[in-house]
Formats: C-alpha cells, structure tokens, sequence
C-alpha cells in the first residue's frame, strides 16, 4: 500500500480521502533532518506553509511521486527540484480565496477603527472612547496590487463599501479591471493616491520589497498598508521606520519576510497589527483544500493525472482525457524517432499536421520528449520533467504547426536531429483510436506499432524481401507483418517489420551486409 505523509495540520477530511488509498501517518513539526531521513518511505506528502520541502528533502525522496499544497503559495516548496526529479506538485489554487480576501477586509476594518487595541484597552478595564477615534473606508481610496483572485474578491467587496478602487497589476487587462470597477493605474500613483493599499501578489523577483523606503515616501501620510499576501514583498524595517516617523499612518500584517517572526520593531508600534499567518485560517478554507489536495493526491496513487499540478501546465485531467490517444501517439512516436536517429540529439521538431494543427501544442510536444527519452530515462522521465531533461541535455524543442491535410485528416510529423543523423516519421490515428505509423524517412507506410520492430532503409529490387525474411527464419524470429513503402519504383525504399521476438545479438549486423541493404535498425516500443 502506497505511504503519504502529511507534514502540517490539515482537516481531519483531507486524512480519511487519503486513507481509501494509502497509508496515512500525520507527523506535523518535524525538522528538517527528520524528514530527509523518513521521506524515502512516502508515496506522496501533504503539507502547508509550516513545512520547508529543501532540495535536500526531495532528493531524499526516492519513492515521492506527488507533493499536495494544502494552499496557495508553494514558494516554501522546491519545485525546480521536485520537477527535475519528475514529482508532481499539486495545490488548491481557489481553496482559500475567500478566507484570504476576508482576513484582508478584516485588517483594513481593524486598523480603520483600532480594534486590537480598544479590546485590550477594555479588557485592561480602561474605557478610552476618545483614544480610539477611527477614520471610515467609505469613500476612501484603495489601492489594489495584484488584482487576481483574492485581490478581485477584496476589491468586489471594497466597492460595495463604498471605497474608490485603484489598482496595479501588470498581467490583467483593462476590461478585466473595469468590470471589477477599478482604475488600472501605475504603481507610483497608486501609492500616491491610496488611502489603503492592499497587497495580494505573489513574492517574485519584481514583487520583493515592492514596498519599501522610496515607495513608503510616497504615500500620504494617513496611508494605510495592509498584507495577507506573502512576506518579503514589505520591507519591514523601511515600513516601521515609516510608522515610527508618522510617514504612514499604520499596517496590518499576515505574513512575514521571516517565519514565525522573530525579534522585530513591528512589534512596537500600537499602529501595526500583526496575526500569524491566518489568511487561510478559517474552518470552511480549510476543508475545502484538504479536500482538492487529497483527492489530487489519492487520483495521482490512482495513475490519473491531477486537476491543479503546478509543474504540468496545461495537463489537466480534462485536457488529458480528450487529449490521451494523441499523446500515446506522439509518445509512440517520439520512442521510435529517437531509436531511428540514435546517438546523442540535438534537435526534436514536432509538426501538427491537418486538422490537429488547431490543437494546443504544449501536451502533445511534453508528449514526444517523453517518448524520445524513454529509452536513455526510462521510468524515470514523465510528463513533469520530460522538457526540463531535453533542455538539460541542450536538445533544441521546436513546435510547428500545418493545417494542410495530407493521407489522414490530422497526424503528428517527429523529426530527430542526432549526432548521427536525422530522422523523420509521421503517424495518425485510425477512427477506432489504433496508432499507424504512416512514413519514416520520407517513405510512405502503414503499419500499427509493435512491441518489436525492424526497419531497413534498401534499393527496392527483386529478392531482398525473401533473404530478409529466411534470414529472420533461421534465427526463430516470426514476423507478423510487413510493410515496404518506396517513391518510386527500384529507387531507395523502406521495409517495416512487426516481429514476435526481439532480434537475436549480431542478427542485425548480419542483415546490413545482405546485398542492397543501406542501413537497418531494430526498435523496441
Ligand atoms: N495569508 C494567507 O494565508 C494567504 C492565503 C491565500 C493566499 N495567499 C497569497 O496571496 C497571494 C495572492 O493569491 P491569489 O490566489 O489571489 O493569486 P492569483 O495568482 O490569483 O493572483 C495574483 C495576482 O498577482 C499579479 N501579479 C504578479 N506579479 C505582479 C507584479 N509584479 N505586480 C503586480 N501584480 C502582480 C498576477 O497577475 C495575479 O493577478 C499569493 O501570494 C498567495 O500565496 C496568502
Ligand atoms: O498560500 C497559502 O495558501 C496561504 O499562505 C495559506 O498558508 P497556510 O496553509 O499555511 O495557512
């Protein structure tokens, strides 16, 4: 039975799916050297922000087939090396939007109306109705940076509050923005104008620091910043200093450039409210991403392919569903192109041909890497890390796309460039979903894949059929169908050969020296 380990607190609801497949141990806070030293066990693993998943994990982990975010951001997550080492790893991309969309609201409200304090004002057994004078949101000016899903969220809710919306964010299109009702506007006017900016972005190389001493020095004074996004896209030091001189009027934080957060002026002023992490932290959110991540955790322990990996793109299970006798296809084609070229490649041209050429390319090219590395890689390359193996042995992708229809109304062309040579060959689909290959090198044929074959590349003449076949005879290999595909008549020609049996040591090198015979090549699919 397959093991999962789940390294964070999840919903009890996410264990019992993972439980119809697998088993369970639920170890929650365990360090680093603990978990390299156990990860050779586990299947899958299931996690959220808590757990660091180190390259040193995930080399470790000999067995790992799928990683499953309990969330959103996988930034603790080293999916370079998860997808080098073929790992899928899965999150639930919609799980929490409304909780962190919510806890945003929260904090906006909180530092409008100085809630933590006034409650603890209270509990101290004060009663400070003038300290805590507040200041409304109604008709007040957010600034939205990121303006995907929990920004769109925050900025629905913002408008019906009556707030005016400007927002930031380069990926989103201005219709898009106006049917949020927000301006799309630079970043520098955003800070200028807000009177709360609220930051929902991912942490990347543009987003670190995108608040920091200069961008503080811009915004009014009564300015208001407010992250339940990720830590690090705050300066935190530049931010409490701002507070501390009154540049700023406050911030309320979720997350941190380190965490748990450590010593820190953050804690220091009564105009900063800090929470721990809690975006996701409602009882609905979590139910709803222990559910995604452990159906797609249990469906990948099933051979079925994940609704949210975020190292396949575009390999959904919709997609591979309607797309699967496409890619055995390409993956049959790729297997026997890169057997024909042989030797090192250098260069894989994939052309979608006919009516299959209106198809997303994407799948079906990961497809024929695949199929063009199953030889050297084995079991070892998949569809997560077929384009990064290609690219690490420097062998060159090129996509093409032909509507024009040729034999069959769509069909897939492979040509290998290798150190030895190039190679082509074209396959299509019967109705009935059976794989023909239709040419190689140019030749036209038509023979269904099998498990071995032979191909000669001779000078189409009398008797080199017969020898061929007493010369497989003698050595107790039976044939179950061939195929010759020549241009023209006693030119060069290509000769196909289903076999039963794998080709005898040395019986190849014995058919090259049979008269009229330029090249042969044995292939196992
Ligand atoms: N605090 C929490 O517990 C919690 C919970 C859920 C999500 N999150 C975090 O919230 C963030 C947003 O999540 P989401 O689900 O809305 O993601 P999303 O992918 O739907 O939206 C992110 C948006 O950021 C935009 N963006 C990317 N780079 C940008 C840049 N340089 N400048 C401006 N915009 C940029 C993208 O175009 C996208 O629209 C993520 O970082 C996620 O990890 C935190
Ligand atoms: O990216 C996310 O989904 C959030 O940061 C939530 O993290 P958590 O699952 O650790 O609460």
């Amino acid at each position: 039975m397959a093991k999962v380990l789940v390294s964070d607190p999840i919903d009890q609801v996410g264990v019992e799916i993972l439980s119809q497949v697998a088993q369970v141990d639920v170890k929650t806070g365990l360090p680093p050297e603990e978990l390299v030293k156990i990860i050779p066990e586990y299947d899958a693993m299931m996690l959220r922000s808590g757990t660091r998943v180190t390259k040193e994990i995930i080399e470790a982990a000999t067995q790992l087939k799928i990683i499953g975010r309990a969330g959103v951001g996988v930034d603790n997550i080293d999916v370079q090396a998860a997808t080098r080492q073929g790992i899928v790893v899965v999150n639930s991309p919609e799980g929490n939007t409304i909780a962190a969309a919510e806890h945003a609201l929260a904090m906006m409200l909180s530092l409008s109306r100085h809630i933590p304090e006034a409650n603890q004002s209270v509990k101290n057994d004060k009663w400070e109705r003038k300290r805590f004078i507040g200041a409304e949101v109604y008709k007040k000016t957010l600034g939205v940076v990121g303006l995907g899903k929990i920004g769109s969220h925050v900025a629905n809710v913002a408008k019906s509050m009556g707030m005016k919306l400007l927002a930031y964010d380069p990926f989103i299109s201005k219709e898009r923005a106006d049917q949020l009702g927000c301006t799309l506007v630079d970043l520098d006017l955003l800070f200028a104008e807000s009177d709360y900016i609220t930051l929902h972005i991912p942490k990347t190389k543009e987003t670190t620091h995108i608040i920091n001493k200069e961008s503080l020095s811009k915004m009014k004074p009564n300015a208001r910043i407010i992250n339940c996004a990720r830590g690090g896209t705050i300066d935190e030091s530049a931010l409490a200093e701002a507070i501390a001189e009154g540049k700023i009027a406050g911030a309320a934080l979720d997350v941190f450039e380190e965490e748990p957060l450590k010593e820190s002026k953050l804690r220091e002023h009564e105009n900063i409210i800090l929470t721990p992490h809690l975006g996701a932290s409602t009882a609905e959110a979590q139910v709803n991403v222990a559910v995604d991540v452990a159906e797609q955790i249990r469906d990948v322990l099933l051979g079925l392919p994940a609704r949210s990996a975020v190292n396949i793109p575009g390999l959904t299970p919709d997609v591979m569903e309607k797309m699967r006798p496409y890619l055995q296809l390409a993956e049959t084609l790729g297997n026997l192109v890169g057997q024909l070229a042989g030797g090192r490649i250098e260069r894989l041209t994939v052309r979608l041909q006919g009516e299959l050429a209106s198809t997303k390319g994407q799948p079906i090219v990961v497809a024929s890497i695949k199929g063009l590395l199953s030889q050297a890689l084995r079991e070892r390359v998949n569809y997560v890390n077929a384009a990064i193996e290609a690219k690490e042995r420097g062998i060159r992708i090129i996509e093409t796309h032909d509507a024009s229809i040729r034999d069959y109304s769509d069909s897939l062309h492979l040509a290998a460039q290798g150190s030895l040579g190039e190679h082509s060959v074209t396959g299509a689909l019967l109705s009935d979903g059976e794989i023909r290959i239709t040419d190689v090198d140019g030749f036209p044929i038509n023979v269904p894949p099998s498990n071995y074959m032979l191909f000669t590349v001779h000078r189409d003449m009398p008797g080199i059929i017969g020898k061929i076949g007493s010369l497989l005879g003698s050595f107790n290999v039976n044939i179950a169908s061939m195929q010759v595909g020549r241009k023209i008549v006693r030119g060069d020609a290509v000769m196909a050969l289903s076999l039963d049996d794998p080709l005898p040591e040395g019986l190849l090198n014995e058919i090259t020296k049979v008269d009229g015979i330029r090249d042969a090549y044995t292939v196992k699919l």
